[in-house]
């Protein structure tokens, strides 16, 4: 009997284990370790993942597998393994680990077709039957006609058949169509004589192909003899040529030429941080390093010359970098070293353009991917490394269900496939470092710039002195006599704004009333171009008050700096200079991003001002001023890792400047520039602030040196949220061994989000074996609600954000 072992897609804690069903005659060969099913559940049809097979069990009336989804596994035997492990270690349901791994279109329920990619003469009578003539059928119609998955699977191996996804957008089906003699060469020659004399066009087709017989596309035929489409298709009726079809694929950086790139001989430093890592790769064998490199010190051509070293042993690599830094600067580093070996994978893409990248990786087409946190799930089958670039990037924990961190996959995998994992970045996270420092990862450091530039100069601005002295603007004496001073020289400047904390808001000036969003507990943003309010969070919107809804003043005003702001009062301080703004409205549409960056890096604009976008992997030789506007509006967020992010952003935006020949200059503007992480990151002293905050964080009991696992409970109702969370943390203050310290219940810092309140409370330990058992059975306990009642609750390990 063979049986096929199924996690079917019903998260619930009762269903989430493996259910045999037994697999049909006709699905056979098919169904494989791997592939979606269809399955009967209850009353109901549903999908299902196919993680085992067997020919033993002991339930007694197997339900029959409905039908297969997938006519090749779409996850590997090896992420079937990472599935559980994921699911084991951030409490997610096994169906929701998998379908983390999949590309969206997977994940919807899209209408799938099947290709043909094939001539219809060339193929087996059987499938002529089905396609009928067509070039593109209704996936349905497998079944309909009765024909053997095993016939289709066959086609889909042997490159003939694909299965497509019918995305809803213009650029689901692209194929090219290419032109081909349909008849030998010799009648070729003879139809050539026998056209009549007048017909020279058609005539000159026909020599291009007596000479040129191998196919060619459509496309390329027709601007080499200028010759028109109606022509060709005459030719095609008379039998004499014949058109086929091949998919290409959406490849939104096919069109782009990329300057092939070789090698640098590397510098010394270079060349220690990378023996190490050749050498894991030689003998097969996982190593973590921390590559602790300073800005522009090279760390990304010893990314490149590792995978280098990987590809040339026949295996793969995963680049991950922040979705952020994801700019085409960084994808043309991989694609100039790389070309077409190289998938990038990031949310910019249509859900068509993923897929189809993805693809390229589960048929071997590539061997490097370079992408996003979801990256990691890359489907390769035969790594050889994995880079995290920019490791400290708070993006690589993901926020929703499951919560896993990209850093702690990449280490299973690594493990799994006996490879190295490398860690790069300027600004290491604490945790990071502390392990590098233990020995549990190996630490590799750069620590001078290419060309021995030295790190630019930072000025510290006070503020609040330039208030006392009636600088009223938001930006410093300094400041401005150095952007007037680039301008002159016809250099660059870049000026960083931290978008969060620093939206408009508006306040009444008389009675101090900030109009906030009606269903979440913050302040709304003003948007100037639509005169309107917005919430951030659920999308409120409501049109600018001309009045205070409180006192009825007419004083009511916005304040904050945003971007748009920053750059009405830049330019009129400095009406002649060009400056380019980046933030989350200029960049909406697709590529934007891009096209403002190229424009910058042409010098079509002397100032780039931004947000967080702006503040990594940028490498532009004019630029030698950096200006931070805000550097404080991060420190004052209710997290404890704010001085940490605080020292990583400012140190990164300063590795903006002079990364060239030109020498390069910083000015931080700030109300609190004594505080440390200002003032270690002003100085470039990575160490100091490592220990200044290492010692912090050890007196209020923080990671590295505890764990945290923050439970955050949500209900629309006030009363219930607030004794939901007060019973776990009773629950857990009984359950959980005495080391451990429960803080809670308390309102989370944002208390109410889309009209739903929200309590936490934090677990800090060193050690809790029981930890998962009592989450889990705690999950269980409030089930029923969950399901019935709208309640939520989350519970992340080791959180990033305590929002
Ligand atoms: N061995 C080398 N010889 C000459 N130039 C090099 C060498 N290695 C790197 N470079 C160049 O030095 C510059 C900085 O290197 P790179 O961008 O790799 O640094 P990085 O450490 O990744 O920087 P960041 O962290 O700031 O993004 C780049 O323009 C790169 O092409
Ligand atoms: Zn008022
Ligand atoms: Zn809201």
């Amino acid at each position: 009997m063979n049986i096929a072992r199924v996690i079917v897609d019903v998260p619930s804690s009762q269903t989430n284990r493996l259910f045999d069903y037994l697999i049909p005659e006709e699905l056979q060969s098919v169904v494989t370790v791997g592939v979606r099913v269809i399955v009967p559940f209850g009353p109901r049809k549903v999908m299902g993942f196919v993680l085992e097979k067997t020919t033993e069990t002991n339930v007694h009336k197997l339900k029959p597998i409905q039908d297969v989804m997938d006519i090749t596994p779409v996850i590997t035997s090896e992420l079937v393994e990472v599935g559980k492990w994921l699911s084991d270690t951030t409490l997610c349901f096994y169906v929701s680990a998998y379908q983390a791994m999949l590309p969206q279109v997977l994940k919807a329920k899209y209408d799938k077709e099947l290709c043909l990619l094939a001539e219809h003469d060339s193929i087996s009578y059987e499938l002529q039957h089905l396609f009928a003539g067509r070039g593109i059928i209704p996936y349905e119609e497998i079944k309909q006609r009765n024909v053997a998955y095993s016939v289709i699977q066959k086609g889909v191996r042997e490159g003939i058949l694909e299965v497509q996804y019918n995305v809803q957008s213009k650029e689901t089906k692209k194929r090219e169509t290419y032109i081909s003699p349909a008849i030998e060469s010799q009648r070729l020659d003879e139809m050539y004589v026998d056209l009549p004399k007048q017909a020279t066009k058609q005539k000159r087709i026909l020599a291009h192909f007596l000479h040129n017989p191998a196919e060619i596309r459509q496309k390329e035929l027709l601007h080499q003899l200028s010759t028109t489409r109606a022509l060709i298709k005459t030719l095609i009726d008379k039998g004499i040529l014949k058109e086929t079809y091949r998919e290409v694929y959406r490849d939104p950086y096919n069109q782009r030429e990329y300057k092939q790139t070789t090698p640098f001989p590397l510098t010394e430093e270079q060349t220690n941080a990378i023996e190490p890592i050749h050498y894991a790769i030689h003998m097969n064998q996982h190593e973590t390093f921390l590559l602790h490199g300073v800005t522009g010190s090279g760390k990304t051509e010893v990314y490149l010359q590792s995978i280098q070293h990987v590809l040339e042993k026949g295996k793969e690599a995963i680049v991950l970098v922040p979705e952020i830094a994801l700019t085409p600067q960084m994808v043309e580093r991989f694609k100039g070293r790389f070309g077409s070996r190289v998938a990038v994978l990031h949310s910019a893409l249509s859900a068509g353009e993923k897929y189809d990248e993805w693809r390229k990786v589960l048929r071997k087409e590539v061997q490097v991917v370079v992408g996003a946190r979801s990256a990691i799930f890359a489907p390769f089958e035969n790594l050889g490394i994995i880079i995290i670039d920019e490791e400290h990037e708070s993006s690589y924990k993901q926020e929703d269900y499951p919560r896993y961190h990209a850093r702690d996959v990449a280490i299973y995998r690594g493990k799994y496939h006996q490879c190295p994992v490398v860690l790069g970045s300027a600004t290491p996270t604490l945790e990071s470092f502390a392990r590098a420092k233990k020995e549990v990862y190996t630490l590799l450091s750069l620590t001078k710039r290419m060309n021995d530039a030295s790190m630019p100069e930072v000025e510290r601005i006070d503020m609040r002195e330039e208030l006392h002295a009636g600088n009223r603007s938001m930006f410093s004496r300094v400041l401005h006599e150095k952007l007037l001073d680039r301008l002159q020289k016809g250099e660059q400047s870049v000026l960083f704004l931290n978008r969060r904390g620093y939206s408009t808001f508006v306040m009444c000036r008389d009675c101090g009333h900030v109009i906030e969003c009606p269903h979440c507990d913050i302040a709304l943003t003003y948007h100037r171009n639509t005169e309107r309010l917005k919430c951030h969070y659920c999308s409120y919107e409501e049109a600018m008050p001309h009045e205070c809804p409180e006192c009825e003043s007419d004083s009511i005003r916005y304040f904050g700096t945003g971007t748009q702001k920053v750059e009405e009062s830049l330019q009129q301080l400095m009406p002649e200079a060009r400056i380019i703004r980046m933030d989350v409205d200029t960049t909406r549409r697709k590529g934007s991003h891009e096209r403002l960056l190229t424009k910058f890096g042409n010098h079509g604009a002397d100032i780039l001002l931004g947000t967080q976008m702006i503040a990594k992997g940028l490498d532009f030789a004019k630029v030698t001023l950096v200006g931070v506007l805000a550097a404080d509006s991060l420190l004052h967020l209710p997290d404890f890792r704010s001085a940490e992010k605080t020292f990583q952003l400012l140190t990164q935006v300063s590795g903006r400047a002079g990364r060239h020949k030109l020498p390069g200059e910083v000015v931080i503007q700030s109300y609190t520039p004594e505080h440390y992480s200002i003032d270690l990151a002003s100085q470039y002293d990575y160490d100091s602030f490592f220990h200044k905050e290492m010692s912090v964080r050890k007196m209020f009991q923080y990671p590295p040196y505890y764990f945290l696992t923050l439970v955050t409970v949500s209900h629309p109702n006030h009363l219930y949220t607030m004794d939901v969370t007060q019973k776990i943390s009773q629950l857990l203050r009984e359950q959980l061994s005495s080391q451990s310290v429960i803080l809670g219940p308390t309102p989370s810092p944002l208390t109410r989000i889309k009209d739903r309140y929200r309590y936490q409370c934090v677990i800090k330990y060193k050690n809790e074996p029981t930890l998962y058992k009592v989450m889990k059975r705690i999950l269980q306990l409030y089930e029923e609600a969950m399901q019935k009642n709208d309640l939520h609750i989350t519970i992340d390990f080791q959180p990033h954000q305590m929002m």
